[in-house]
C-alpha cells in the first residue's frame, strides 16, 4: 500500500486505526478452543467485525511464533484473512547483519519464497544501516523503525542525550531519515510519550508515525492528536487488548466492534478538527 493509498483509506474511513492482533490462546473465549486453530478463528472474527473501522492490523509476531509452526501457520491464514484495504503490519521488531536482515525481509515480504506477503514491518535500528536498509530494498513495502517506544524501559537509553543536548531517539530519526522516504518509511512512538511528539515532528515532519499504547496502556489519542497529527494526519493509532480482549464470552466480536468504533469516533472528529475531512 503506497502513501497516497493510505491516507485516502484515512479520508474513506475516517479512522487511522489499527487493530492489534496480539491473540494469546489463553485469553480467547472458550468456545473457540474447539476450533480446529482457534487463533485464526478469533482473528477472523475480529476482523470481520472491525474491517470498516480501521485501516491497519497488526499481528505482534511473538504471539505466533511462540506455538512454532502451528503459530506460524495461523499468523498466514490470518495474513491472508486481512482485507486489501488496510495495510497489514508484522510487528516482529526485526533487524540484524545486511544478509540476515535480507532475509527477515523475505520472510516477512516475498510471499513467493515464504507464504507471507505483509505490506510492512517493525523494526529495531539499533544495529545500524546494514541491517534497516534490506527491508527498504522491496518495493512497495515499509519498514516502521522504533523511535521512542511505549514502554517504561525506553527511558534506559532513547532518551540520553549527546553534547549537543539530541537525545537518542532524535539522532536515530535524523540518521534512519537518510536511508529512505516518506513513502517507505515510519517511526514507531508511543502513545505513553504525549508531549516527545513535538520533538519527533521536529526531526520527522511529514513521516508517518505507528503509535501503540492507548488502551491498556493509558496513552491519550486527544495528546497524540494534538502534539503528533500532521496535515496528511501521519498517524495510525494501534490499540490491541483494549479492543480485542473486551470480552471474553460469546459475544466477544460485538464487544471489539464497540471499541473500536469508540476509537473511530474520537478519530473522526480529531480529523475534521484538524481540517483533513469534512
Ligand atoms: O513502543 C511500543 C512498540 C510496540 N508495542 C506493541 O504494540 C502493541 C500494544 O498492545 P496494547 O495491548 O494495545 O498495549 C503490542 O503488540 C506491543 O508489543 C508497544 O506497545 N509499544
Amino acid at each position: 500500500m503506497t502513501r497516497a493509498e493510505l491516507i485516502q483509506q484515512i479520508k474513506i474511513k475516517k479512522s487511522f486505526l489499527c487493530v492489534g492482533l496480539d491473540t494469546d490462546i489463553t485469553k480467547i473465549p472458550e468456545h473457540l478452543l474447539a476450533e480446529e486453530d482457534p487463533i485464526y478463528a478469533f482473528n477472523k472474527a475480529i476482523i470481520e467485525a472491525t474491517a470498516d473501522l480501521c485501516v491497519a492490523y497488526k499481528p505482534n509476531i511473538a504471539f505466533y511464533e511462540s506455538y512454532g509452526i502451528k503459530g506460524w501457520q495461523s499468523l498466514q491464514k490470518t495474513w491472508k484473512a486481512l482485507p486489501k484495504d488496510c495495510l497489514s503490519i508484522a510487528d516482529a521488531k526485526r533487524g540484524d547483519i545486511g544478509n540476515t536482515s535480507k532475509m527477515y525481509a523475505q520472510a516477512f515480504f516475498d510471499e513467493q519464497q515464504s507464504g507471507l506477503g505483509f505490506d510492512s514491518i517493525t523494526i529495531a535500528p539499533y544495529m545500524g544501516k546494514d541491517s534497516v536498509t534490506p527491508f527498504l530494498d522491496f518495493d512497495g513495502k515499509w519498514a516502521i523503525v522504533l523511535a521512542l517506544t511505549s514502554n517504561e524501559g525506553s527511558l534506559d537509553f532513547q532518551n540520553f542525550q549527546n553534547t549537543s543536548g539530541l537525545q537518542l531517539f532524535e539522532q536515530v530519526i535524523d540518521k534512519v531519515n537518510t536511508w529512505g522516504t516518506i513513502e517507505n518509511l515510519m517511526y514507531v512512538v508511543g502513545a505513553t510519550r504525549g508531549e516527545g511528539f513535538i520533538k519527533i515532528r521536529e526531526h520527522a515532519p511529514d513521516h508517518f508515525l505507528l503509535v501503540p499504547g492507548v488502551g491498556a496502556q493509558g496513552g491519550s489519542l486527544q495528546d497524540v492528536c494534538q502534539y503528533g497529527m500532521n496535515k496528511d494526519c501521519g498517524l495510525l493509532v494501534n490499540s490491541t487488548r483494549g479492543i480485542i480482549y473486551a470480552s471474553k464470552g460469546l459475544d466477544f466480536a460485538d464487544r471489539a466492534r464497540e471499541e473500536a468504533l469508540k476509537l473511530q469516533q474520537e478519530m473522526e472528529v480529531e480529523l475534521i478538527n484538524a481540517g483533513i475531512i469534512s
